[in-house]
C-alpha cells in the first residue's frame, strides 16, 4: 500500500489528476484499451472536473478508455444522486469519449436485473483474464464503507459474485455495486479520502485489526495489483506518519 498525503482537497485533486493521467499513458503504451472504474460521492467531483480541462483533456486518449462504475444508486439517471449523471456532467460530456465504451449501471430496470446485466458485461470483458480493471477509483464513507459495501450488511461477505444489488435501509434505496472479489482482481486501486470526519476511520482501516463487518474498506486488497490511498492532511490526522 502506498499513502500519498496532500495539503488539502484542491491539492489532492491536482495530484491525483497528474498521477492518473501518467498512469493511463504508461499503460496505454503496452495495450490498446484502458478500463477505468469511476466512483460516486462528492470527493471525485473536483478530480473529474480537472481531468476535463487542459492539459488532461488533450493529453489523455479518451477514445481508448472504457468506463465502468463502482456502484450506483438505484434512482433515475436524471436524479442528482445518480453517480453516472455526476460523471457525465463533470467529465464524460466534455471529453472525446467513445459512447460505446461507457458502461453505466442501469437504473431503468430492476436492481437485480441491472446487477445481472453488469456481471455479464464484465464477464465479456474479463472472463478468462486474471486481472480485471486497469484502474478502480474508490471513495470511503465516514463509516468505513466503500462502493456500496456498508458495515454490517451481508454484501461484505460476498466471495463469488462480481456485481450485486442490495437494499440500503438507511438511505431508503436500492444500490448496485461491484463486490470486493472483482475489485481485488484490478491492476490498480486508488482510494480518495478527505476531511477530518474520515480521520479515525482511516486509521482503523489502514492500521487497525481486520474487521470487514465494521470497516468494509479493509476488504479492498488487490491480489496482484497496486493499492494507493490519496488523502488530505485532515483525513490523515490520526495516522502515525
Ligand atoms: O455512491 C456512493 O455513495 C459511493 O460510490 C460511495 O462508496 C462513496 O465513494 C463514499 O460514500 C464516499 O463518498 P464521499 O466522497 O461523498 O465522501
Amino acid at each position: 500500500m502506498e499513502l500519498h498525503v496532500a495539503k488539502d482537497p484542491v491539492q489532492l485533486s491536482e495530484n491525483v489528476a497528474a498521477w492518473i493521467s501518467n498512469y493511463i499513458l504508461e499503460v496505454l503504451q503496452k495495450q490498446e484499451r484502458f478500463t477505468f472504474v469511476l466512483s460516486g460521492g462528492n470527493t471525485p467531483k473536483q478530480l473529474y472536473t480537472l481531468l476535463a480541462k487542459a492539459p488532461y483533456n488533450m493529453m489523455i486518449p479518451w477514445e481508448r478508455i472504457h468506463f465502468f462504475w463502482g456502484d450506483e444508486r438505484a434512482v433515475p439517471f436524471e436524479d442528482d444522486r445518480n453517480n453516472a449523471k455526476m460523471a457525465f456532467e463533470t467529465l464524460l460530456d466534455k471529453v472525446n469519449v467513445n459512447p460505446e465504451n461507457i458502461h453505466i449501471m442501469r437504473t431503468d430496470i430492476s436492481p437485480e436485473a441491472s446487477a445481472t446485466e453488469y456481471e455479464e458485461i464484465l464477464n465479456n470483458y474479463f472472463g478468462k483474464e486474471k486481472t480485471t480493471f486497469d484502474l478502480v477509483l474508490l471513495g470511503m464513507g465516514d463509516d468505513g464503507h466503500t462502493l456500496s459495501l456498508f458495515p454490517g450488511l451481508p454484501i461484505v461477505h460476498e466471495h463469488k459474485a462480481w456485481v450485486k444489488s442490495l437494499w440500503l435501509e438507511a438511505q431508503n434505496m436500492y444500490r448496485i455495486t461491484l463486490t470486493a472479489p472483482v475489485v481485488n482482481l484490478a491492476a490498480c486501486v486508488v482510494f480518495l479520502a478527505t476531511g477530518e470526519g474520515k480521520a479515525i476511520t482511516l486509521k482503523n482501516v489502514i492500521d487497525g485489526t481486520f474487521d470487514a463487518e465494521k470497516f468494509p474498506s479493509q476488504l479492498i486488497r488487490p491480489q496482484n495489483g497496486e493499492l494507493h490511498w490519496f488523502v488530505d492532511e485532515a483525513a490523515a490526522g490520526a495516522l502515525e506518519i
